[in-house]
């Protein structure tokens, strides 16, 4: 199966954002990684519905929306009226997940469920089959330009053999420290979709590196 690369919008040039998208929808770019965050989740504040909305003005690819946020069943509305293709909340906050996903899904988004570095594959199994993507965070969330954690190869490679052995179509994407070698790496354990925010963004070549990291 082909994979899909799905860049981070965190890594953008914020001044010249409609630049970098417009750039983005003529790239080899799949979807648009957006990463929505509350300073509470994770350490960090990013950007609200009023940018998302802003950027789905432009975009020409599904907005691929993370939420590293506290409750986020609450904002399922906003995202979906923001332009959210996939809507992805983090298993760690969310305390009646079965209920959050089924609402994304009645809201007409796709479902996703990431997990930290510290929260095993396993702790899905009894979501798994109502899920869309499960995103495998491969650095702790909040920031971009970490180090990639090398446990999320064999994270990927469990999930994959969960999923394949289920006859599910539920997508494996993963975020944190992605390059061509990590790519590769998450590729051949059996990632779907990658995400990469400094690796594309600072290289001078964004479009092309796409075209790279989609040649993998
Ligand atoms: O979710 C994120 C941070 O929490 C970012 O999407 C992720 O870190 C991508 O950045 P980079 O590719 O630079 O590691």
């Amino acid at each position: 199966m082909n994979h899909k690369i799905s860049p981070s919008l965190l890594s953008a040039d914020f001044l010249n954002l409609q630049k970098d998208i417009e750039m983005l929808n003529a790239s080899e770019a799949d979807w648009l990684h957006c990463d929505v965050m509350d300073g509470v989740f994770v350490p960090n504040i990013s950007f609200g519905f009023p940018v998302l909305e802003q950027v789905n003005k432009v975009a020409k690819k599904p907005l691929d929306v993370h939420l590293m946020i506290v409750q986020p069943d609450k904002f399922i509305q906003q995202v979906k009226d923001a332009g959210g293709y996939m809507m992805t909340v983090h298993y760690e906050a969310c305390t009646h997940l079965h209920r959050t996903v089924g609402a994304i899904h009645e809201a007409g988004m796709k479902a996703g469920v990431s997990l930290n570095p510290h929260t095993p594959v396993e702790f899905l199994t009894d979501i798994l089959d109502d899920l869309d993507l499960v995103l495998i965070m491969s650095v702790n969330p909040g920031f971009g330009g970490q180090k990639f954690i090398p446990n999320a190869i064999n994270k990927v490679a469990r999930l994959r053999k969960m999923i394949d052995e289920r006859g599910l179509n539920t997508l494996i994407e993963v975020d944190g420290g992605v390059n061509l070698h990590t790519g590769k790496q998450l590729l051949d354990a059996g990632a779907d979709v990658l995400v990469a925010g400094s690796f594309v963004f600072s290289s001078g070549h964004p479009s092309k590196t796409i075209t790279e990291l989609k040649k993998l």
